[in-house]
């Protein structure tokens, strides 16, 4: 939909901001643009919507040259999210976010309307209608900010380090937020940000660029952590890659083991009659098939006396990363899987997960040759 071709931004000081820049940002789906401080994202994405002018090289939106539209209509199509949300400080959250529609001439209930509606789309509680930004945390505020944008229904969504001056924990959560709020509507986003994990979160495809405003590779987030184009993205990516890639296998496929599993009601000679062979623990769990935590095998269960069964995994949604760090961190090695309602669906071991991280890798490696 959005195809940058060979654009370059120098600005009057003689600063080359972008240099011979092509990229295919596909529709309906996340583009990251990550990078060091100065590569120039933020002048990439100002040249998207004319606020900055390429000196050289075309835009195009849908097959047609950006400098051949007048720029209201382009920025129309466009919504535009920045750092801080710049939210208008004198108008109310609700007027904030019906302003593109008023400037349409929607006329004032109608607007408003659509304002409540994004409210709730976004995540705001209603209440909030009527406060004005300073009234607001910081993670509000972005709520508000990507609520404003989308109000007209733009088809592009252009998002400058939306989510960058907020806390870590605020932040996992308006990532989540835009991730379903994606989902549902299914836009073309650009997004901007310095921080890779954040790009390899939400990115469908991920530009990596360097400073001077040159692209160092571009790829959907898995292939960036398989396969670095060089040695500058392999140290941007940072030195636990491996680990990180993880996240894009799921745990579906490793091998449970549900023989050690008793409910604490289990007798002994139904503990004795069970296959026990690979397995040094048992789970023990209540009633209601919930872990309670570890026993010994071969010794009596005293569900006073357990060890702590860690952090469980949900077996339906959860990546190998995560499976493997509820083994890490289990005090027995073995990490307890769970079914959306929490009971214990299997218990697996540090070596299994092992083995079907080298079966991922070898499967990944093999559909990446045949994709090339
Ligand atoms: N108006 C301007 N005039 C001159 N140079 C500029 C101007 N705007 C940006 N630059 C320079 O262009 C380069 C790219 O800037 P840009 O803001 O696009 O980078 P960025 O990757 O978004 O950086 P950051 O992550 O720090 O926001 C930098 O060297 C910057 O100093």
């Amino acid at each position: 939909m959005i195809r940058i071709d060979s654009v370059t931004k120098r600005y009057p000081d003689g600063t080359v901001a972008v240099d011979r820049l092509s990229l295919e940002i596909p529709d309906r789906s996340i583009t990251v643009l990550v990078g060091p401080s100065g590569c120039g994202k933020t002048t990439t994405l100002r040249m998207i919507n004319r606020m900055v002018e390429p000196s050289e090289g075309t835009i195009l939106l849908d097959g047609k040259d950006i400098q051949q539209q007048p720029v209201n209509t382009l920025r129309r199509s466009m919504g535009y999210v920045i750092q801080n949300a710049g939210l208008f400080q004198h108008r109310t959250i609700l007027d904030n976010i019906a302003t593109v529609p008023r400037l349409l001439g929607w006329g004032k209930e109608k607007s408003r309307a659509r304002a409540r509606e994004l409210m709730e789309r976004v995540g705001l509680d209603g209440a909030l209608a009527k406060r004005y930004p300073y009234q607001l945390s910081g993670g509000q505020q972005q709520r508000v900010g990507v609520a404003r944008a989308l109000a007209a229904d733009p088809p592009v969504l252009l998002m400058d380090e939306p989510f960058s001056a907020v806390d870590p924990v605020v932040r996992k959560g308006l990532q989540d937020e835009l991730l379903r709020i994606q989902e549902e509507l299914g836009k073309t986003i650009v997004f901007v940000t310095h921080d890779i994990d954040e790009a390899v979160k939400l990115g469908t495809m991920v530009a990596v660029m360097r400073t001077g405003g040159r692209l160092a590779q571009f790829a959907p987030p898995a292939e960036l952590l398989t396969d670095p184009a060089d040695s500058f993205v392999e140290d941007f990516l940072g030195t636990d890659r491996g680990i990180r890639r993880l996240s894009f296998f799921p745990s579906a496929g490793l091998e449970l083991l549900t023989a050690p599993i008793v409910a604490s009601d289990t007798t002994d000679e139904q503990i004795a009659a069970r296959d026990l062979t690979d397995a040094p623990y048992l789970l023990v769990t209540d009633l209601d098939g919930k872990p309670l935590g570890w026993a010994e095998r071969d010794t009596e269960i005293d569900t006073a006396r357990l060890l702590p069964y860690g952090r469980p995994f949900v077996v339906a949604t959860d990546s190998l990363r995560a499976a493997l760090d509820c083994a890490v961190l289990s005090p027995t090695g073995w990490a307890v899987a769970v079914d959306g309602e929490g009971r214990a669906a299997g218990v697996v071991s540090q070596q299994t997960i092992g083995e079907a991280i080298r079966g991922a890798h070898a499967k990944s490696a093999t559909t990446q040759k045949a994709a090339r």
